[in-house]
């Protein structure tokens, strides 16, 4: 018998250790269901999440104090106040963990759940709840049994021009940096918490695509000069800077010419044969680009702060395109950071020293998201908390994506970096569909490199 016991127990363990997807779908998930069920009363009252409601109460011997402590029952039937749980659906099986649907009770909203999410968490022994509200009056909690980011595994690169899969997220998808959808990002961090390897996934992701790079590293070049081969252009002092962002202010005026010509709205809307090629810009250490050493760079720095504002505001209709990182990007380094963190929808905080990063990063955000970025450990860098337009945010971990990977993957595809003075003369036309397609198709898998 206890052999058999054992045997049984070793298969479970080797079965959790060697397939646990199918372990969790076939005997944890279940058995977790069938507690989460059987808690949830329990739970809902120590989370403050039930309501007092009036029923009909059967007790076999009046006169007794009834369990609340509350109500001295002198009849059989009495109608009293009882703690009321909101009613839970059956919970569904997902890729990390669970997911269950409830009906909020009168008077609750969502934003009542999501406060309570880190009590549910410890109470259901989970490693985090998150809070969702599909249509009104009901909430759906969404728990993760363990970091589903402890370790990320690469995914196939996008089939699509200007999209680029960075890494995962926590829910087990994809995460995306789509320059057409969401044009300008901010990427923040402290030092070492993995915003250069969120850049070399980028270079690694887009040096393949049809698109001229171009790179802002006022680190002395130390970041993006082993990329030069398939950057179009890139400066690493002030004075190269100045004359970059006049070249992308001049582009980005003939493009609007061209546009206006065209009666387009933006380069997506030019014929094939003369739609430009979008360009990327990758800027490294923006706080340099703003840092005032004495005042005779009083009017260079405002001429680089009015030059980077303008792309960022216009450039999305132009097939210009921003991706900002810096240790802090705040309200200190003068009015034009300001105005640029306005103008990037795409929000990247990875791990922050102080609270006020976060809070700057990730602006008006849920509080839990600037709780959630401050909590981020220093043992997994590459963690970060990425907020876009559709409102949401997520904690997300890029794919581990080493100096050297991004440095092949630029030198493979260098003959794909058009000259920056054929780019700023516009003698470079975007590709027709059937070779843009062609071209996607044939990008190896990253997987198999
Ligand atoms: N997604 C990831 N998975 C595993 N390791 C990572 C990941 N991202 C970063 N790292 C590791 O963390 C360390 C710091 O990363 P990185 O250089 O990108 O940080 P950083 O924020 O750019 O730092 P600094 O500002 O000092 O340049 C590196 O050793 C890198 O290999």
């Amino acid at each position: 018998m206890l052999g058999v016991l054992a045997a049984a127990a070793a298969g479970l363990w080797a079965w959790r250790r060697w397939h646990y997807p199918s372990f969790w779908l076939v005997v944890a998930f279940p058995l977790t269901a069938i507690s989460v069920r059987a808690t949830w009363r329990k739970i809902a009252l120590g989370c403050h999440l039930t309501k007092k409601r009036q029923r009909f109460w059967f007790t076999t011997v009046p006169g007794l104090v009834a369990s609340t402590g509350v109500v001295r029952v002198r009849r059989k039937w009495q109608r009293i106040a009882v703690d009321t749980k909101p009613f839970m659906w059956l919970p569904k099986p997902t890729r990390y963990g669970w997911r269950v649907t409830l009906h909020t009770l009168e008077g609750q909203i969502p934003a009542d759940y999501a406060d309570a999410a880190e009590r549910l968490a410890h109470s259901w022994g989970v490693h985090a709840i998150r809070v969702s509200s599909p249509r009104p009056g009901r909430v759906v909690l969404s728990a993760t049994v363990r970091d589903p980011l402890i370790r990320v595994e690469p995914l196939p690169t996008s089939p699509d021009l200007l999209k680029v899969i960075v890494g995962r997220l926590e829910t087990g998808g994809p995460w995306i940096i789509d320059f057409k959808t969401i044009p300008h990002w901010l990427n923040a961090g402290a030092t070492q918490s993995g915003k250069s390897n969120l850049a070399n996934a980028l270079v690694q992701g887009l040096a393949p695509q049809p698109v001229a790079l171009v790179g802002f590293d006022l680190k002395g070049g130390v970041e993006f000069t082993p990329y030069s081969p398939r950057l179009s252009a890139l400066s690493t002092t002030r004075d190269e800077c100045v004359g970059l962002l006049d070249d992308l202010v001049a582009l980005m005026t003939s493009r609007m010419a061209l546009c206006r010509d065209a009666g387009a709205r933006n380069i997506w809307q030019l014929p094939d044969n003369e739609r430009p090629m979008p360009v990327v810009v990758l800027v490294d250490e923006l706080a340099e680009l703003y840092l005032m050493a004495d005042k005779s760079e009083k009017d260079e720095i405002a001429k680089t702060s009015t030059a980077l504002l303008r792309v960022a505001q216009l450039g999305r209709a132009f097939g210009i395109y921003l991706f900002c990182c810096g240790q802090r990007i705040g309200s200190d380094l003068g009015p034009g950071v300001t105005a640029l963190r306005a103008q990037c929808s795409g929000r990247i905080c990875h791990r922050v020293n102080d609270p006020e990063t976060a809070t700057m990063t990730l602006g008006d955000l849920d509080p839990a998201a600037l709780a959630s970025a401050r909590a981020i450990p220093a043992e997994t860098p590459g963690v970060a908390i990425v907020a876009s337009q559709d409102g949401q945010w997520y904690r997300a971990r890029s794919f581990y994506v080493s100096e050297q990977v991004a440095e092949h993957a630029a030198n493979t595809w260098a003959h794909l970096a058009p000259a920056w003075t054929d780019v700023v003369a516009g003698h470079v036309p975007q590709m027709s569909d059937a070779d843009l397609a062609e071209l996607l198709d044939s990008i190896p898998d990253p997987r198999k490199a």
